[in-house]
């Protein structure tokens, strides 16, 4: 099938589990129901945003959150990409998605790569690497709809990283993802744009929905960008479900008419 409807689910986090299993339930079911296929969730959609909590709250592969996120895919008989969780490997903690089939089986696991250390003057200053630790690994899933590519969120400020999932056949990139309202009003949709664009792919970004009393304030604004790099969806800052038609074949003509991926000279750079 050449066309296929993607959902982020754009949701407030919590400091209860139980509470955030329930929020996601709600979500996803009303996404399949409107005819979602691969439906997304948010960075961090587990655990309040904070050095304080990544250890506390992380889980092993085998722990009950990856066990609700295989049984919801399943049941809704979806392509589940699990935003992200704090998941514990080895006395390690990783920020990390797992992704499901339809059948509920584990198709991909991508342990955030560059960690997010910033310090901007004025604005957000957040140490990732105090308490979690890099993975390594590209994560390109493969599905009947064709290749998805998965990263987390300060991923997408390393372009290389996504030319290299174009180049490898991802049509569509999905990135949970909490910018924060420093960066978030500066880069957030420049950059998912460019990604798109550069690389002639759907770019989906899912965010939080905005809560000024949590302990991060996430900017929202989860936005879906299409391979001409326009946006075909965005939210604003509250909860809600992004819906948007993804269609290969519209990104194939837009890889013939202008032929980027064709004409990089990569022998000069
Ligand atoms: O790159 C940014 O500005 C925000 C990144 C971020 O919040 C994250 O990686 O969790």
């Amino acid at each position: 099938m050449r066309m296929f409807k993607l959902a982020l689910c754009q949701i407030k986090g919590s400091f209860d589990k139980k509470e955030s299993m329930a929020t996601v339930t709600r979500y996803v079911e009303t996404a399949a129901e409107n005819g979602a296929q691969v439906i997304s969730l948010p960075e961090m959609w587990n655990c309040p945003y904070s050095n304080d909590y990544f250890r506390e709250y992380a889980e092993a592969e085998d722990g009950p959150t990856v066990k609700f996120l295989s049984d919801l895919a399943a049941k809704n008989d979806i392509y589940l990409i699990g935003g992200s969780i704090p998941e514990l490997d080895g006395g390690k903690v990783y920020n990390t998605s797992f992704s499901f089939d339809r059948s509920g089986q584990i198709i991909g696991k991508h342990r955030k790569v560059h960690l997010f250390d910033i310090d901007v003057k004025g604005g957000i200053r957040f140490m990732e690497s105090d308490t979690l630790t890099a993975g390594k690994d590209m994560t390109i899933l493969d599905t009947e709809f064709g290749k998805i590519g998965v990263a987390i969120c300060y991923d997408v400020r390393f372009p290389e990283w996504f030319r290299k999932m174009a180049l490898a056949g991802a049509k569509l990139i999905v990135l949970p993802a909490a910018f924060n309202m420093t960066t978030g009003p500066a880069h957030w949709d420049i950059t998912m744009r460019v990604r798109a664009l550069d690389n002639q792919v759907y770019f989906a970004a899912n965010s939080p929905a905005r809560d000024e009393n949590g302990p991060y304030v996430a900017y929202g604004n989860s936005c879906i960008a299409s391979p001409w790099g326009d946006f075909i969806a965005h939210a604003d800052e509250k909860e809600s479900i992004l819906y948007g038609d993804i269609d290969l074949d519209y990104e194939d003509s837009v890889r013939e008419q202008l032929p980027l991926l064709k004409h990089r000279r990569p022998e000069l750079y």
